[in-house]
């Protein structure tokens, strides 16, 4: 893993690294045969929040799923922190938190007892788990709700739950798929902030979303994957260099090549 440096701070280059993944589907009784992500190579490094954007289906969350150690993939490798996938998955998985929609919570627990669960997974002492769980609660505004049983709070409250259950062992790599979906826009804004300190801390941010205004507030990088491939990958001004005078949903539809189609229809 190499360094590189920017504004004097020293960051990690290939933290997340991926190097010529595939995953195919198998055609079953329910789907076709797919090949979700085709061929995808990119890096992620430290300090920064890279933002994974790409129309419905384009394979994101099959991508964050392989580097987050949840999916196998069909061919290629994937190294975090320098574990290789799927042989030094437990190692993985002690420095990843991965945030996703579709994390069951176990309804009949209330946040803190789930908290507490997951805390003694990770291995965390009594105490600075308490402490932890804590510093969750201040970070995520949980209070109102981490005593009530889990199947009584809304789809909001749920997911605050889950991203704190994701970050409960203070990860160094954070992957989140689609995040703010379901937040109301305070909370949506206090996880920006989060994503943003982790950042500032030196931790590796991966996030996926749809939201061009999430990602002009917080992305330092740009990666745009459609059909399972990878179109753009870069830093955010050269999105907004590629936008020029026009808003960033014109230079992602120019990168996936579909900006003339919409302007002639
Ligand atoms: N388990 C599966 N079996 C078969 N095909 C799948 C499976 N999971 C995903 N796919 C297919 O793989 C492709 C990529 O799906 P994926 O969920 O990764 O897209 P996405 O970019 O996250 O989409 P969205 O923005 O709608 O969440 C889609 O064509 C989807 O139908």
């Amino acid at each position: 893993m190499g360094a590189c440096t920017a504004g004097g701070v020293v960051h990690d280059v290939g933290v997340i690294s991926l190097s010529h993944v595939t995953k195919q589907f198998q055609a079953t009784r329910k789907a076709d045969a797919c090949e979700a992500v085709r061929d995808v190579s990119f890096d992620v490094e430290s300090g920064k929040v890279t933002c994974l954007l790409g129309p419905n289906g384009s394979g994101k969350t099959t991508l964050l799923r392989m580097l987050a150690g949840v999916m196998t993939p069909t061919a290629g490798e994937v190294v975090v922190a320098g574990h290789r996938l799927p042989g030094e998955l437990a190692e993985v998985q002690r420095v990843v938190g991965f945030v996703t929609g579709s994390t069951r919570l176990y309804g009949k627990l209330t946040g803190r007892e789930i908290l507490r669960y997951f805390g003694k997974l990770h291995g965390i002492e009594r105490k600075p788990l308490t402490a932890r769980i804590a510093e969750l609660i201040g970070l995520l505004d949980l209070g109102e709700f981490i005593d009530k049983r889990v199947d009584t709070l809304s789809m909001g409250m749920r997911q605050r739950v889950s991203i704190a259950r994701a970050l409960i062992h203070d990860p160094r790599v954070v992957v989140l798929d689609e995040p703010t979906a379901g937040l109301d826009i305070l909370s949506s804004r206090a996880l920006m902030d989060l994503m943003l300190s982790l950042r500032d801390q030196g931790r590796t941010v991966l996030c996926s979303t749809h939201l061009m205004g999430e990602v002009s507030l917080i992305a330092d990088r740009v990666v745009i994957i459609h059909e399972g491939t990878i179109r753009f990958d870069g830093e955010l001004t050269e999105l907004y260099e590629k936008a020029g005078d026009r808003n960033l949903e014109h230079a992602f539809l120019e990168v996936l090549g579909i900006e003339k189609k919409e302007v002639q229809a």
